[in-house]
């Protein structure tokens, strides 16, 4: 396990990838962890340098009573960087996460070269649902809201058959600090990222489960009107986690957007060379 201090907090994170390889720095949605990306990490991460950490407020990084904001998630990811010395990135970001990175490519459009914006939107409301959920933690704690969560994130399909997992993931809810998941859904209820869509000019993939339920495809496609630079990819049989729930679909999405931007080399050579697919 990695940790560093960066800013304020200290952050849970993990590198792994060729040291000279072109970094991807994932973004956690809000209520997980890291571990979100298992999968693409596992996949990916001969070709690429992967980073990945846990938001403020989840997983092992401190959670920091108050209010967030996406400004602060963004600068929480740029000192990450700064602190790890990696001057340029790629951002792969979900929902929450994919927030932070719009943010973050307006603030720093000199070190995010490319975004893959996932299950995310300018503006995830309305603002009540996100009051009411912030009133239920403080009431109830993250116990009293988990399960609830469940259906918002995956399909029914999934939830019927992955029972275990779809328990592990109510853990992975009700384990996030009360303060954490309290401070990160008053940045989303707060945030209207439009003005910074609008500025966007790296290359930037958008990504959406065909059944996502908190940030349907329609927001998606809001994203690729006011994105110049964009494309839209739809995962069939994902909900609002398509990276868990269709990875080798999220993962084949992630490559070919960093084919695009000429990261890695043709697909032909990079699966003609590894077992890609394998878990
Ligand atoms: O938990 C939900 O109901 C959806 C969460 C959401 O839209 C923001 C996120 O996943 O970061």
């Amino acid at each position: 396990m990695a940790f560093v201090a960066a800013g304020d907090i200290t952050v849970h994170y993990e590198l792994t990838g060729p040291s000279d390889a072109p970094v991807v720095l994932f973004a956690n949605s809000i209520g997980t962890n890291f571990h979100i990306w298992d999968e693409q990490v596992k996949a990916l991460g001969g070709r690429i340098r992967t980073l990945r950490y846990d938001m403020r407020g989840h997983g092992l990084t401190d959670a920091t009573p108050g209010a967030y904001s996406m400004n602060m998630l963004a600068d929480d990811a740029l000192c990450l960087l700064d602190t790890l010395g990696i001057e340029q990135a790629h951002v792969c970001g979900l929902s929450i996460g994919g927030m932070m990175a719009q943010r973050l490519a307006v603030k720093a459009p000199d070190r995010i070269l490319s975004l893959v914006l996932a299950d995310t939107a300018s503006v995830i409301g309305p603002p009540e649902i996100w009051q009411s959920r912030i009133e239920a933690i403080r009431a109830g704690g993250m116990a009293s809201i988990a399960a609830g969560v469940m259906p918002r994130w995956f399909t029914s399909a999934f939830l019927e058959s992955e029972t275990e997992r779809v328990r592990g993931y109510v853990n992975m809810v009700s384990r996030t600090s009360d303060a954490g998941y309290i401070g990160c859904a008053m940045a989303i209820r707060d945030a209207d990222l439009r003005g910074d869509c609008a500025r966007i000019a790296c290359p930037t993939l958008v990504v959406v489960g065909e059944q996502d339920q908190a940030t349907p495809l329609p927001q998606a496609e809001e994203l690729i009107r006011a994105i110049s630079n964009s494309q839209l990819k739809v995962i069939t049989g994902a909900g609002h986690l398509p990276c868990v729930e269709q990875p080798a679909a999220f993962t084949d999405a992630v490559f070919d957007h960093l084919q695009t931007v000429g990261v890695v080399a043709p697909k032909e050579t990079v699966r003609g060379n590894r077992n890609w697919h394998a878990p």
